[in-house]
């Protein structure tokens, strides 16, 4: 699904240098879910930039599917938005706050021209994150914080992407409802990348986690394993970090 090699990018900012990926190896088996794990400033935002081809990267190749990835006019780039749903950092706010969230969610299918029932297919996947449809025709504004964030996965997941990337959709959420985003994601039937910097979230979606620190993606392997034998010294404090309520 995924194959990113010895990838870099180097931001030059106020004289000083910044290797944001700093020679990226990482490969994603197409159906294993996969948590990209790392405190903040580690490269994870910088590594889905790349992946989605929002950004080049100095060096290095990206692929998905088995085809390069890289930036260029919108229409070049129409397989990989058909195969992978985004859900951006700060999903409430990524909606259009001029339109009805309905006209949010379907656009996808406009633009990429997928047939069938439009209205139908967003009324279907509005129900799927638990927002009731009869409110698609209500502005952004009309929705508390949670039901934006509800309504931006939905846009990411209505034409059956096979990928979906969710930047940090669950740090920012109560727990109840970051309960229910997780049982919505795990049960979406798409393959996951959720960019996290809590293992606990990584543990809850099963399946792979990358920890990701200075760059570079340090480890990289079943969840379980990875917090019963952590290997990096940036996994071990990811995992001590981890809140526990008092017994
Ligand atoms: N456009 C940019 N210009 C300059 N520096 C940048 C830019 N984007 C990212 N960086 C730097 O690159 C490094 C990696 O940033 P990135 O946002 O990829 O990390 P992250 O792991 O996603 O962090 P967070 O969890 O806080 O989003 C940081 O040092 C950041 O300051």
């Amino acid at each position: 699904m995924i194959e990113l090699r010895a990838v870099t990018r180097t931001y030059r900012s106020r004289g000083a240098t910044v290797r944001a990926l700093d020679g990226v190896d990482l490969t994603v088996e197409a159906g294993r879910n996969l948590a990209l794990v790392g405190r903040s400033g580690a490269g994870k935002s910088t590594l889905l930039r790349v992946l989605l081809g929002l950004e080049a990267p100095d060096g290095g190749t990206v692929h998905v599917l088995g085809r390069p990835v890289a930036p260029g006019r919108a229409d070049r780039l129409r397989w990989l938005r058909a195969a992978v749903g985004v859900v951006p950092q700060d999903a409430g706010s990524s909606l259009d706050p001029r339109w009805p969230v309905g006209r949010s969610v379907g656009e996808p299918l406009r633009l990429l021209g997928v047939a069938g029932d439009h209205p139908a297919r967003v009324g279907e996947v509005l129900t799927a994150v638990g927002v009731d449809p009869s409110a698609a025709g209500r502005r952004p504004a009309a929705f508390s914080g949670g039901q934006r964030q509800r309504i931006a996965l939905a846009r990411a997941l209505v034409h059956r992407p096979r990928l979906l990337v969710a930047d940090e959709l669950l740090s920012g959420a109560d727990a109840v409802l970051r309960a229910h985003l997780l049982d919505v994601l795990t049960g979406s039937g798409t393959q996951l990348l959720v960019v996290t910097h809590d293992l606990a979230v990584a543990a809850a979606l099963g399946g792979d986690a990358a920890v990701m620190a200075a760059g570079r993606v340090v480890e990289h392997g079943p969840v379980a394993q990875v917090l019963a034998a952590p290997a990096a010294a940036a996994t071990r404090q990811l995992r001590d970090a981890v809140l526990r309520l008092p017994a």
